[in-house]
């Protein structure tokens, strides 16, 4: 508790800039800029989630992505200073619907900035970035509309960004839209699409050609992700779906999907954060899992699946690939994304395991950029998709809807209720569940015994004092002695407690 006091304290000015740019007190008039400030310290850095709870918690909850991405901008305006030093550079993207990268670059020289020439090899290249004078930038090695600058330099007020020309996207963040690398004209699916950075890119690589659909189920999300893709993509279309169950019918013509669940952005909170709680991860991993299992098993046409998340836990990466490798067969191949890189790439996930050396595993130190996980599946058309199977989390662990059957149980307000609950274990569970509800109806008994106990002594209370207040009225104006109302006491004592 003290720890968190601290933390809270310690991170005020950057509290105080999430909270006014999120406009959380004036969307959630219910919270006051304490608890706020507290759950949002608890979220960021401390343990690194909420369990669910009341509506404040929700509250704060509702936040979570705009808070994580927000994030690094609070840390740059709030602590430019102290930033600069172990961070990583400052990535922009040109956004090559609205300028060229020569006009972009030519800008920024007439500005004073020194454009390095292009390195031989990635490990010469790496080696540039860590030493970029004040005034240096260079294109990145792999992705040639990616710019680097120093550490802590800061483009919130320049104009190139204020109007759309670049965004800020750091490099790990762009490996993904560029490792799917839609053909022009295709059909792209970007299933956890707001804000709609990688959207954006996308429709780059595209150059504004097929089709995008851009969906997201967060509605202040989508907004935000209407007013930046409203800008320049012509070729997105914004959807509003809960990507784990809408109807995916539509979408026979679906090529290539893009999927980026909420996590726990480990990988941009590597310095900062303390390792989030297994139980927490879990709840992520089942439902990443799904959302990849979708993407492989939904959309009959799909070619190519790319999977990244912002994190350094192997829990939201490698174990994820490995589960959804084992349900879909051969129907899908994983890339060898350091091929996909020219063999010009380190940090790939430890062979061993089904991702076997295949997939980035991003690590901030040494790839100067924040740590993502992305692996690339490729459909095998010889070999059908297996069906999709629904599976739900129970107790801790999976299960398919088929390993599941249904019990009648009652719920704490004692209406009867279905629950699905493991075949195996149904008779004890039945039992448990059943001794459960029992003891939550009496002890929801006892305590409205007890609440509805005080409010009739309350009342007793109340009914005396206006006795013995009529009684002294009485006295002042008849001068007769006081009457005490022993009579009336023991008549409502008896009342109350027959
Ligand atoms: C890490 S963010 C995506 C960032 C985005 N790809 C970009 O580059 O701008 C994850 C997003 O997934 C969305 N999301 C979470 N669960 C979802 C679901 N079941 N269906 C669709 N979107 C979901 C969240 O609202 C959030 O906006």
């Amino acid at each position: 508790m003290y720890n968190l006091a601290e933390l809270t304290q310690r991170h005020d000015e950057e509290l105080n800039f999430l909270i006014a740019k999120l406009e959380i007190l004036k969307k959630k008039s219910a919270l006051n800029p304490y608890e706020a400030k507290v759950m949002i310290t608890e979220l960021l850095w401390g343990r690194q989630f909420l369990m669910s709870g009341n509506q404040k918690v929700e509250a704060i909850k509702f936040y979570e992505d705009d808070l994580r991405e927000a994030y690094i901008q609070a840390r740059d305006i709030c602590n430019p200073i102290e930033n600069k030093n172990p961070n990583l550079p400052v990535y922009i993207r040109i956004n090559t619907l609205t300028i060229s990268i020569e006009d972009t670059l030519n800008a920024f020289y007439k500005e004073g900035w020194n454009l390095l020439p292009r390195c031989n090899s990635y490990s010469e290249y790496l080696s540039v970035l860590q030493r970029l004078g004040e005034r240096d930038f260079i294109r990145d090695y792999h992705i040639s509309e990616l710019l680097a600058f120093p550490p802590g330099t800061l483009f919130y007020n320049h104009p190139g960004y204020i109007k759309g020309k670049f965004l800020y996207q750091d490099k790990g963040s762009c490996l993904s839209s560029f490792l799917l690398n839609p053909k022009p004209d295709s059909v792209v699916f970007d299933a956890c699409a707001a804000p709609g950075i990688k959207t954006n890119h996308l429709a780059n690589i595209m150059n504004n050609t097929g089709l995008i659909y851009a969906n997201d189920i967060h509605p202040l999300r989508v907004k935000k992700m209407i007013d930046l893709l409203g800008l320049t993509e012509t070729n997105a279309r914004i959807l509003k779906e809960d990507f784990i169950s809408m109807d995916y019918s539509a979408y026979a013509d679906v090529k290539y999907i893009l999927v980026e669940p909420s996590s726990t952005y480990s990988g941009i909170f590597y310095a900062v954060g303390a390792r989030m709680k297994k139980v927490g991860l879990m709840r992520r991993q089942f439902v990443s899992n799904t959302m990849l299992r979708s993407a492989l098993q939904q959309f009959p046409n799909v070619k190519r699946v790319v999977y990244t998340i912002c994190s350094l836990y192997s829990e939201e990466g490698e174990e994820i690939i490995e589960q959804v490798m084992k349900e879909v067969g051969d129907s899908f191949t994983l890339l060898d994304i350091k091929k996909m890189l020219w063999n010009e790439w380190e940090s790939m996930s430890q062979p061993g395991n089904i991702c076997g050396g295949k997939c980035l595993r991003i690590v901030p130190e040494y790839d100067l950029c924040q740590g993502y996980f992305v692996a690339v599946f490729e459909r095998n058309f010889d070999v059908p998709i297996p069906p999709y199977s629904k599976k739900l989390r129970r107790a801790g662990a999976v299960y398919d809807i088929n390993e599941l059957e249904k019990v009648k149980t009652v719920n704490p307000r004692g209406r009867v209720v279905e629950k699905l609950i493991p075949k195996n274990k149904a008779p004890i569970i039945e039992q448990l569940i059943k001794k459960q509800h029992a003891k939550t109806i009496k002890n929801k008994n006892q305590k409205m015994n007890k609440k509805f106990r005080q409010q009739r002594e309350q009342r007793f209370i109340l009914h005396k004092n206006t006795n013995v207040a009529t009684s002294s009225a009485t006295i002042n104006n008849t001068n007769t002695p006081p009457v005490c109302n022993e009579e009336m006491h023991t008549i409502t004592q008896s009342q109350l407690y027959p």
